[in-house]
């Protein structure tokens, strides 16, 4: 994600934004610049980018794809008309408002219920692998609502049906084919981000890894992770078992759910560049033997390039108090991702001057893939359920705005000066070697010699002496003889000392080039480490630079906001244009309209004269003053506000004291929203906040308020620091008074709450904060657990089976639950639960309980 104010993504937007479906702009390799000295590439850094050509523009491709109906949705919605209808023919996605009215969104791919793995392969990953093995980097990635299909779309291993095989797979498979051994490599890391930490998933020791920014190249690496090479698809596969197992493993230790944190697979490339010879490296040298020696090493041009697959996490509304399942800590850190991807997309389709990049580490992982150098294709998964109407709107819209962003696709050529390196290496070290090995023949020639010349002197003394011990007649002919032979010894011993010296010279002269070619070598590994340095000097001032720089633009935005505000000269308007808004219709025509509508009449009323209105006599100025108060609440940035204005305390006197249901509707659903923050629920727990939530719940007779105040508890539930205040106060009575209705989403809640209950008071138990049997227990909520157990909605089943999943965890629970028919469940939800991290939990549960493996036996159960 490029930060604001880069120019390249001006210029051919236009033309983008009104083609809806248009083939992705084949980019041209740039040139590379010829017969580049070490001079010039020593300037630049220590791995030098040879192409820095501005790049092709491309907008990011977006293509949505709907998932089949599973049996759930074929009964619950069978009376029901879906509410999206496809014309893939047209590449339309048609949104049903409405039985008479609908909008009509067009998509880069339209993928229907019915598209194959290879079909959706095809469209959306296909046109980045291409490009990754061309030098480009390439991102594929999934968004949508949890259940709708991203890990199916991406992570599907297809072994039982090759059919099946998702994208992950089917790229490796591509690259695989395409390389070539001998000069390329692959390597692979695969890594999951949850609550804002990156866990390896190849090593999970290695739980918090950092993410490197390069400030020159804007290049994102996160360097501890574990990289691994991959030389078939079956290594490949493996891995990614592997890294499935861990992230299981780690879900299943913090009691969370896949769907909850985002995984990323980083496939890196490296490809030699063939035809390049004429980019030689001069190097000019002292030493002239070296020189030639240098000259003969050319460095390699290497393409790198890097595929990313990202599988995002759910990206449900989770800022709602209906939601579900998530802890406060969750829910905060997923929203901060994700709504840190959302305001990034928002801010490079409006092509605004500032991207928040820097806000989540998600959006700095991501910050190339989207306004940056690389091919990127988006698929939204979408169910068809019109109970999940929302959800489905929202992802419609984030794929929408998606289609607006545009990338500067860039290929980078480097010197390959690492394998440069490593090949003088060995150069150097055969030549030393060679060397030794001459040598040694030099000394074992001298030594020869000297001792055939030691021989040949000692046969002529020996002969000398014999000579002067013979009779004297013969004797002058025989020393004269002797003299001959020791005057031939004695040049030939001066002669053999002559080679002696000249092959010593020789040796020194060796000995000295070897000095030189070191000389060079650490000459040359000098040259290296003052780039190196040069280089972080420089990423270090244009990091400052930077700072500095966005520092200046938040201050222009402040100054020209100031002078914005001073214009109007009217920071509150009067009440009665207060009143007007609120009751003008026009204002709830759009859900979009209707919060920015609200966020000005914040900013422009005040927050005092909103809260004022809720004790106003008239009850339509009540009804419409909660609302809106309801409406702000639902928005993270107002929440601290309104607490701080007194608002918590005006909406809990409002369930105290109105008469009127809707109001104490509407001002439950804002508690419940404000209960989402920790501070704000020990706050609604000291003002009495449970009596009053069940007041409100024994006298609702709507099943919407019920859902309201039971997500309201559902939250306070959720907090380590109240377990014991809320029970005491009848919070799980509350809860569990409110079954009484039967609603499904009333059901929800209440169920959601106790997993929620269970999930803090087994961690507390484990710390040993918490001793004896559980408050659910003890306040007789395990008959509704286990009768709903097997619910056939989904979230309030998957709710109770976690529950019962913590409360099994400890042993002192065991025997009320045995004796209340909680092994019955838990035995099946070890066999039968649709989600294999619940299921194993529940079967590890069961096993290393001594009370229930005991029970096992007795009954001869097989677990
Ligand atoms: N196109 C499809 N065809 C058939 N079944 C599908 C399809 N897409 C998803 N499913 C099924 O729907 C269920 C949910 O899919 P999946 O786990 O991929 O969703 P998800 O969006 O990744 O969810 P989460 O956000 O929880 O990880 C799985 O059982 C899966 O097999």
């Amino acid at each position: 994600m490029a930060s604001g104010g880069s120019g390249f993504r001006n210029g051919t937007r236009n033309t983008m934004r009104n083609s809806p479906s248009f083939p992705v702009p084949k980019p041209t390799p740039a040139k590379s610049r010829n017969g580049t000295s070490i001079a010039g590439i020593r300037r630049a850094s220590g791995s030098v980018a040879v192409n820095d050509d501005a790049g092709v523009p491309g907008r990011v491709r977006v293509a949505v794809r709907l998932r089949p109906k599973n049996a759930e949705e074929l009964v619950t919605d069978a009376d029901f008309a879906d509410c999206v209808e496809l014309q893939p023919e047209l590449k339309r996605l048609k949104l049903r408002k409405n039985n008479w009215d609908s909008d009509t969104y067009q998509f880069d791919e339209v993928l229907t219920e019915f598209a194959s793995q290879k079909r959706v392969y095809e469209v959306v990953a296909k046109p980045v692998v291409e490009s990754v093995l061309e030098g480009y980097n390439g991102t594929v990635m999934a968004y949508g609502q949890t259940g709708t299909g991203k890990t199916f779309t991406l992570g599907r291993l297809g072994e039982e049906d090759p059919a099946a095989r998702g994208i992950m797979v089917r790229s490796m498979e591509d690259i695989l084919a395409d390389i070539s051994p001998e000069t390329d490599s692959i390597s692979v890391s695969y890594l999951q981000l949850y609550m804002e930490t990156i866990q390896d998933l190849l090593n999970p020791s290695n739980d918090n890894i950092a993410i490197l920014e390069d400030p020159k190249t804007g290049d994102v690496s996160v360097p501890n992770a574990t990289v691994v090479e991959i030389k078939d698809q079956n290594s490949f596969l493996n891995l990614l078992i592997l890294g499935e197992a861990h992230r299981f493993a780690a879900n299943t230790k913090l009691n969370t759910e896949s769907s909850r944190s985002h995984a990323i697979l980083l496939v890196h490339v490296k490809r030699s560049v063939k035809g390049n010879h004429d980019r030689a490296v001069s190097v000019s040298c002292e030493n002239g033997n070296a020189s030639s020696l240098i000259k003969s090493f050319r460095p390699q041009m290497v393409r790198k390039s890097k595929l990313v697959v990202v599988d995002l996490a759910g990206s449900e509304r989770i800022d709602k108090s209906g939601s579900e399942g998530h802890t406060l800590e969750e829910a905060k850190s997923i929203n901060l991702s994700l709504s840190a991807l959302g305001k990034c997309i928002n801010a490079l389709a409006e092509n605004s001057s500032h991207v928040p990049v820097r806000d989540s580490k998600l959006t700095r992982l991501l910050r190339d893939s989207f306004g940056g150098t690389a091919r990127t294709s988006l698929i939204i998964t979408i169910g068809s359920s019109p109970r999940h109407r929302g959800e489905t709107t929202s992802t419609i819209s984030f794929g929408q705005r998606t289609m607006k962003v545009e990338n500067m696709v860039k290929i980078k050529e480097e010197f390959d000066y690492k394998s440069l390196c490593r090949r003088l290496d060995i150069e150097v070290d055969r030549l030393i070697a060679e060397n030794e090995r001459q040598r040694k023949n030099y000394e074992d020639d001298i030594e020869r010699l000297r001792d055939n010349a030691q021989q040949r002197i000692d046969d002529a003394e020996r002969a000398c002496q014999i000579a002067l011990e013979a009779p004297t007649q013969c004797a002058s002919e025989e020393i004269t003889e002797l003299k001959e032979l020791l005057k031939k010894e004695t040049a030939s011993r001066r002669s053999t000392e002559e080679e002696n010296r000249t092959l010593k010279s020789q040796m020194m002269h060796l000995k000295k080039s070897e000095t030189a070619s070191n000389t060079e070598l650490i000459k040359l590994h000098k040259m290296l480490e003052d780039e190196a340095y040069q280089k972080d000097k420089l990423e270090e001032e244009i990091a400052i630079l930077r700072s500095q720089l966005l520092q200046l633009s938040f201050e222009a935005d402040e100054t020209r906001r100031t002078l914005d505000r001073g214009g109007t000269g009217k920071v509150f308007p009067g009440l009665d244009t207060l009143m007007t808004q609120i009751k003008n219709p026009q204002l709830r025509d759009s859900e979009n309209g209707q919060k920015a509508s609200f966020a000005k009449l914040f900013e422009q009323v005040g927050l005092q004269k909103i809260l004022s209105l809720l004790g106003s006599e008239d009850s339509d100025v009540r009804i419409h003053a909660v609302k809106v108060v309801a409406n702000l609440a639902a928005e993270e940035a107002n929440q601290e506000k309104i607490v701080d204005a007194g608002g918590l305390t005006s909406l809990l006197m409002l369930l105290r004291t109105s008469e009127d249901e809707t109001i104490r509707r509407v001002a439950a659903g804002a508690i419940a929203n404000l209960a989402m923050n920790e501070t704000n629920q020990e706050l609604v727990m000291t003002q009495g906040g449970i009596s009053l939530l069940s007041l409100t719940a024994d006298n609702a007779e709507d099943p919407q308020t019920l859902r309201m105040v039971a997500g309201a508890i559902a939250n306070l539930c959720g907090n380590d620091k109240l377990q014991s205040r809320l029970r005491s106060d009848g919070g799980i009575k509350a809860l569990l008074s409110m079954v009484r209705c039967g609603h499904p989403d009333v059901l929800a809640q209440v169920a959601r709450g106790i997993a929620n209950f269970a999930k803090c008071e087994s961690r507390a138990s484990t710390q040993g904060s918490k001793v004896g049997k559980s408050f659910l227990l003890e306040d007789g909520a395990l008959s509704w657990i286990v009768k709903n157990a097997n619910n056939e909605a989904a979230p309030i089943r998957r709710h109770i089976e976690l529950a019962l999943c913590h409360l099994a965890q400890h042993e002192v629970n065991a025997k009320e639950m045995i004796g209340g028919g909680a092994l019955w469940e838990l035995v099946r939800i070890s066999r039968d639960c649709s989600r294999e991290d619940i299921r194993s939990l529940a079967h590890r549960t069961l096993t290393s309980s001594p009370t229930f493996f005991a029970e096992l036996k007795r009954l001869r159960i097989e677990c």
